[in-house]
């Protein structure tokens, strides 16, 4: 194989890349980019694939959430605080429902690239660039706008090391509300579409985590404090190579390279051909790193992606996180999962149940079904508890406000309901309490896994 180097990517064919019109603007912000310190370390990294490896043993469970595409905009700190507390609230849940300690990571401080499907928008006749993220561009239908700008990557990296800053405050004690399930929007549990009989279920989890919460607080705050600290761990797809590898260096006393702007990069089900740029760059360097995997991936390819990003087989260092949609799931997966077992390959398995299920209204919405959603994640449990292997994780598009973009759920979101707040820059999302409701769906679910012995 041929030597790696952060750059050597740039030797492949890359699919998803940006043409930014001028090579110099560009280069002098990698080298901007590329002498501001780092976003994460790299013992940081290196406690998220302990934790991950755990995870591959069924000890630990992987909750990983966000915006789709995270905003500059939306850097604010009511959004940041409202995200981190849905992220927080949903593990509780989890915790509680599956026996084992949550790994909390955000699709946060970074997830700016968007892949898109087409180059470019059609809007009354007028073709422009497609917008792929505040990474690249901006949202905007204007040609300046639209223009794949590389002084962006300077200011995402510094709205990151902002929210970045900001999440690591708040970790330390800002979440008081959020050891009391009686202050949370609960409001969901009334609604008539909820049997009486899940409403009796879910009221009785809020009593015991309540209890369990301030028996935990009457033994020392610290406790409390360590269940709920709000981890910060960060992740993107590692789209644009350009403010990847400007961020990816060598550290003293450690051995290789580390992707600095986060700490769990992952390859979307777009960028990930075996000869490609993605592949290449990230076959380099030390993170864990997550890749997507949709119904159109083959056994043997998977089997390939982990030979050649994790060669040495080592514990926690690969996420394969599938979405085959709530349809292809129960065919998809199985022969997948399978041709891993059969290679002896270590990857901790995450569902994403967003991404193949999105769909259109009659007027051209994006949208997705809190069902389909649902569906998907049940659908993947079942899978490994019959073929005998974990999922250890899940991954969703998710805000802490009360938007309208994901219809259904026991808020009864309807397509009508979609226009009030639909506010996603790419795909839908689920909101505040359309994402704890599945928390308690999943953790519902998680309550049939088997009990682990303590860590
Ligand atoms: O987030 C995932 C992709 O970027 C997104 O689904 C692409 O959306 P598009 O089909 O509107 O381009
Ligand atoms: C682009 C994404 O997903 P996928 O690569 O699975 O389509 C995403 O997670 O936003
Ligand atoms: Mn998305």
């Amino acid at each position: 194989m041929s030597t790696w180097s952060p750059t050597s990517w740039k030797t492949k064919p890359i699919t998803q890349d940006v043409a930014y019109e001028d090579p110099k603007e560009l280069e002098d912000v990698v080298t901007a980019l590329s002498r501001l310190p780092p976003l994460v370390t790299s013992w940081e990294v290196e406690r998220l694939r302990e934790l991950l490896a755990e995870a591959q043993q069924g000890r630990r469970f992987l909750l990983q959430g966000g915006d789709c595409a995270e905003s500059l905009f939306d850097c604010r700190p009511d959004i940041i605080t409202n995200r981190q507390k849905i992220i927080l609230q949903m593990s509780l849940v989890l915790i509680h429902g599956g026996h084992r300690p949550v790994i909390r990571v955000g699709r946060i401080a970074g997830q700016y690239a968007k892949p898109r499907s087409k180059p470019t928008e059609v809007r009354g006749g007028v073709e422009l660039p497609s917008y792929f993220g505040d990474l690249v561009n901006r949202p905007e239908f204007t040609p300046e706008a639209r223009r794949a700008d590389p002084r962006l990557m300077l200011a995402c990296y510094h709205h990151a090391a902002m929210t970045l800053n900001f999440v690591r405050s708040l970790s330390d004690g800002g979440f008081a509300d959020v050891h009391h399930p009686e202050y949370w929007d609960l409001s969901f549990f009334r609604n008539a579409a909820v049997p009486s009989e899940l409403r009796e279920e879910y009221e009785q989890t809020t009593r015991k985590l309540g209890e369990a919460l301030r028996f935990m607080e009457a033994l020392g705050e610290r406790k409390v404090a360590e269940l709920t600290r709000v981890d910060s761990f960060t992740s993107h797809e590692g789209l644009n190579l350009h403010y990847e590898s400007a961020q990816t260096r060598q550290v003293p006393w450690r051995k290789g390279w580390y992707d600095l702007t986060t700490h769990l990069p992952w390859i979307g089900e777009r960028t990930r051909a075996p000869d490609g740029a993605h592949l290449e760059f990230f076959r380099g360097i030390r993170n864990p790193v997550g890749v997507k995997l949709g119904p159109s991936v083959s056994p043997e390819n998977a089997v390939r992606l982990a030979e050649q990003l994790n060669p040495d087989n080592e514990p926690g260092k690969l996420v394969f996180i599938t979405r085959m949609g709530a349809q292809r799931v129960q065919d998809a997966l199985p022969p997948v999962v399978e041709a891993l077992r059969g290679a002896g390959r270590l990857v901790l398995w995450v569902c994403d149940p967003m991404h193949g299920n999105t769909v259109s209204t009659s007027s051209g919405i994006k949208t997705r079904s809190f069902n389909d959603v649902l569906r998907e994640v049940e659908s993947s449990f079942d899978v490994h508890e019959r073929l005998g292997s974990y999922l250890g994780g899940v991954h969703f598009e998710l805000t802490g406000e009360d938007v309208t973009e994901c219809v259904g759920g026991a808020v009864g979101i309807t397509e009508q309901d979609l226009e009030r707040n639909y506010a996603t820059l790419c795909d839908p999302r689920l909101n505040y309490r359309q994402a704890l409701e599945m928390s308690f769906h999943i953790a519902r679910r998680m309550s049939r896994l088997p009990r682990v012995p303590r860590l």
